[in-house]
Formats: C-alpha cells, sequence, structure tokens
C-alpha cells in the first residue's frame, strides 16, 4: 500500500495541460481560461455622467442659487458637440458624455428648469458624479490569468471589456465503466441477488460538477471478454475510470482484462479507507484509475484523485483544500490506512469549524454520505483524540453541486 499523498502525485505526473479551445462567451460559464485576458476597450470609454441632471463648470456654481444658460443636451449614446463656456449648463442624462468644459454635474433634483436656463440650488464640487474615462479598467489591463475559472460575473466583465470569445481548456473527457454481475440500472428489473448500480452516474455527475464531459460506458459483466469489449468505448478519452472488481475476490477480474488490453500498471492499493484498493494505471495514451464497487469510495477517491488531475488539466494549480477544524467527538487511535471520516461541519459560537465523524463509516452507506458537510483526515497512526482537539478536514461544496 503507497501513501495518499504518493498516489496524488503519480496521478497528476501522468496529466498534461489538455489543448486550448475558443468559446464564445454565451457558452464560457464555469470553463477555465488557456491565456490571460486583457481587456480591448477602457471602461467608461469615456468620462460619463452618473446621474440624471446638468453638466457645469463648477466654477461658476460655487454659491447656490444660480442661474446658468441651457446650450444642450447630452443623452447616453449621444453628445453634446460643444464646449460648455461659462455661465452655461448642458443638460446630461445617466450614462451621457461629460461635455468639454464641464467639469461637475448637478443633480435635476437641485435644479428648475425654465426655457433655456436652468437655476441650480445646490453648489457643485469639481469631479462630482462623474465617472472618469477608464476608472473600471483601462484597455490593455489584464483582467484574468489563464487558469482562472469563469463565473457569471467574469463572463459580464469580459463581455463589457469587448472580448466576445475567450481560448478555454477543452473539457476532460472522462470515460466511466461500472463493472458487476448485481448490478442494473436505476428502473430496471432487479435480478434476485442483485443491486441498483449507482457509481455511473454519481461520477458522471461529479465529472460534471467538475467541468468535465463525462462518457457512461454502462455496466461490463464480470467477464473477462465482455470487460475488453466494453473497454474499447474508453478510446479518445483524457481519462477511464472503472469502478468495482478492484479488490481480491474471484469475480475482481478488471485489473485481468485491463493488463490483457496492454495496460502499464503504476501502483495498486494505497494506505487509505475508504478506498484501499485504487489501481492506476494507463492503457496506451489514456490513464486508467480503477476505484471499488463501493459507492462511498468510489465518490471520495474521486475528490481525492479526479479532481487534482482536473487541475492538471486545466492549467491550474493542485490546490490543498483542507483546513483546520476542531473535533466534536473523541476519536480512537487510527491504524496504519489514511482515515477520511464523513463528518458533519458546524459553526461554535465562537465561529471556528466544529467537525464531528457520523456515527457509522462504512464505505458502502450514500445516506450517511450524502448528509455529510465534509470529511475528517486522520493521518496513518494518528493517536486517540479528544473533543477539542485541533484536526483537518475537507469541505464539500454544495454550492458546486459535487462534492
Ligand atoms: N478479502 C478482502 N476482501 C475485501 C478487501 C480486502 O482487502 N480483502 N477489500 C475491501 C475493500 S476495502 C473494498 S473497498 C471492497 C472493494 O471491492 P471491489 O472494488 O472489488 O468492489 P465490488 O466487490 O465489485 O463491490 C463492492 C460493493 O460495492 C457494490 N457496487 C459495485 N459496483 C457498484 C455500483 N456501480 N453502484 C453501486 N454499488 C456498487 C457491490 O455490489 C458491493 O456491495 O472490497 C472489500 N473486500
Ligand atoms: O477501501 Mo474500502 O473502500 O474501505 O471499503
Amino acid at each position: 500500500m503507497i501513501p495518499v499523498e504518493q498516489a496524488q502525485a503519480e496521478i497528476c505526473a501522468a496529466f498534461r495541460p489538455l489543448p486550448a479551445e475558443q468559446v464564445g462567451l454565451a457558452d464560457a460559464l464555469g470553463r477555465v481560461l488557456a491565456e490571460d485576458v486583457t481587456a480591448r476597450v477602457s471602461h467608461p470609454p469615456f468620462a460619463v455622467s452618473a446621474m440624471d441632471g446638468y453638466a457645469v463648470r463648477a466654477a461658476d456654481v460655487t454659491k447656490a442659487p444660480v442661474r446658468l444658460k441651457l446650450v444642450g443636451t447630452a443623452p447616453a449614446g449621444g453628445h453634446y458637440e460643444g464646449h460648455v463656456g461659462p455661465g452655461e449648463a448642458v443638460r446630461i442624462l445617466t450614462g451621457g458624455p461629460l461635455p468639454h468644459g464641464a467639469d461637475s454635474i448637478v443633480i435635476q433634483e437641485n435644479a428648475k428648469r425654465d426655457g433655456d436656463s436652468v437655476e441650480l440650488t445646490a453648489a457643485a464640487e469639481p469631479g462630482r458624479h462623474i465617472r472618469a474615462k477608464g476608472q473600471d479598467f483601462e484597455e490593455g489591463r489584464v483582467l484574468f490569468r489563464a487558469g482562472a475559472r469563469l463565473t457569471a460575473r467574469d463572463i459580464g466583465l469580459a463581455a463589457a471589456a469587448n472580448r466576445p470569445w475567450l481560448k478555454v481548456r477543452r473539457r476532460p473527457r472522462v470515460a466511466i465503466l461500472s463493472t458487476g454481475d448485481e448490478l442494473s440500472m436505476p428502473g430496471e428489473p432487479i435480478g434476485p441477488a442483485g443491486i441498483v448500480g449507482s457509481n455511473g452516474l454519481a461520477l458522471a455527475a461529479f465529472v460534471r460538477a467538475c467541468g468535465g464531459d463525462p462518457v457512461d460506458l454502462g455496466i461490463a459483466r464480470d467477464d473477462s471478454g465482455v470487460l475488453a469489449e466494453m473497454l474499447a468505448g474508453a478510446a479518445g478519452a483524457d481519462l477511464l475510470i472503472t469502478t468495482g472488481g478492484a479488490s481480491v475476490g474471484d469475480h475482481d477480474l478488471v485489473q485481468e482484462a485491463l493488463a490483457g488490453q496492454g495496460m502499464k500498471l503504476a501502483f495498486w492499493k494505497i494506505a487509505m479507507r475508504p478506498g484501499k484498493p485504487v489501481m492506476f494505471g494507463r492503457l496506451g495514451n489514456t490513464p486508467v484509475l480503477g476505484l471499488p464497487g463501493n459507492p462511498v469510495s468510489a465518490l471520495v477517491c474521486s475528490l481525492l484523485f479526479v479532481k487534482p488531475a482536473f487541475a492538471v488539466m486545466e492549467g491550474r494549480e493542485v490546490e490543498d483544500e483542507s483546513e483546520t477544524a476542531i473535533l466534536g467527538s473523541d476519536l480512537k487511535a487510527n491504524d496504519q490506512r489514511q482515515d477520511y471520516l464523513r463528518a458533519r461541519l458546524t459553526l461554535n459560537a465562537q465561529g471556528a469549524l466544529v467537525a464531528v465523524p457520523m456515527e457509522r463509516q462504512d464505505s458502502a452507506m450514500m445516506a450517511f454520505l450524502a448528509q455529510a458537510d465534509g470529511l475528517l483526515i486522520r493521518a496513518p497512526h494518528a493517536p486517540a483524540a479528544k473533543v477539542g482537539d485541533a484536526v483537518r478536514v475537507l469541505r464539500f461544496h454544495r454550492d458546486l453541486m459535487g462534492l
């Protein structure tokens, strides 16, 4: 059994950043930039009024009331072409370009219009209610760095910066093959000793939540010939994930079937719980991650090994997202496997994160996984721990739909 960190390092080393492709902004949500993005225009492109009112020379309105001559209008999308001279004002609307000569806006609540003159009832200060050219961003400024994942806010900014399309990394394509004679798809008839297979759908959802394109290859029987045939579906994938048949049972044929297809094994078995019998190798150009059939093991291992592989493929830093929490119930000493305990996470009165492991940790219990807020990490051979001790946790991101 190898340590988790070594497994993560070996897996990450097997991937390279994917090629870039161009997408329109309407399709860019959640995509990862393949290059830095600069602004093609300044925003605002010229000084504009932030209010409806009158553009004036502040020097003319140091005291109120004062009456100025109205010489024109500057609506949003139109210009007052002239120059605002002493004693003159221009009617201006929010977003209207500031006319030459003017340096302040008096809002219309502080003005009384009378034919072609206006009486201002409040003094003006230079720069008041004016958005300076480029105050949001200047042309040429780097707005995003390569590796950023685009949010709705980012897409608005890219649009304002006049970038109608962007270069992003191709989405990782992940082929998923479930194995096991006992499995049927949800809704299908269930055999007398059968169960409903959930891993294929859960992993496909996870891959999608991470920004990848899943290719669900379905369920293979525990038969080397069938497995070999169905593995052909993985051609062209950036990663093949199998679930089930990873352990030492008589029907655990996945590794054998993959080896028969020429897979080069990198490692088998990690000192972790859940997920001990995880296998990693390469079939032709495609890295292969063999996950255990137990559904909790399959998802926890995806979080620990597939997510970092995505970071490499997307040209992002592989980040350790674990954080410190306070233990909320006592724990016994750990054995030689690094434990990932499903846990509830809450904030105490002081605002500190408190982690309480759930009462059962069986790797087949999906309801606990769904209810958990994160994983409490226990190093191999960690001594017994008491309420109040510091522990490491990995939070699930409910807002990201995945884990
Ligand atoms: N003698 C030993 N037995 C086992 C060991 C061991 O070291 N020695 N390891 C155990 C551990 S740890 C795990 S994890 C499991 C992993 O076994 P497999 O990967 O071979 O998984 P299966 O036997 O195929 O299935 C395990 C369990 O999960 C159910 N399953 C399988 N596929 C799905 C699916 N797509 N959706 C939902 N559930 C699925 C399957 O029916 C089994 O109940 O081995 C232990 N045994
Ligand atoms: O490693 Mo298994 O995933 O503990 O149940």
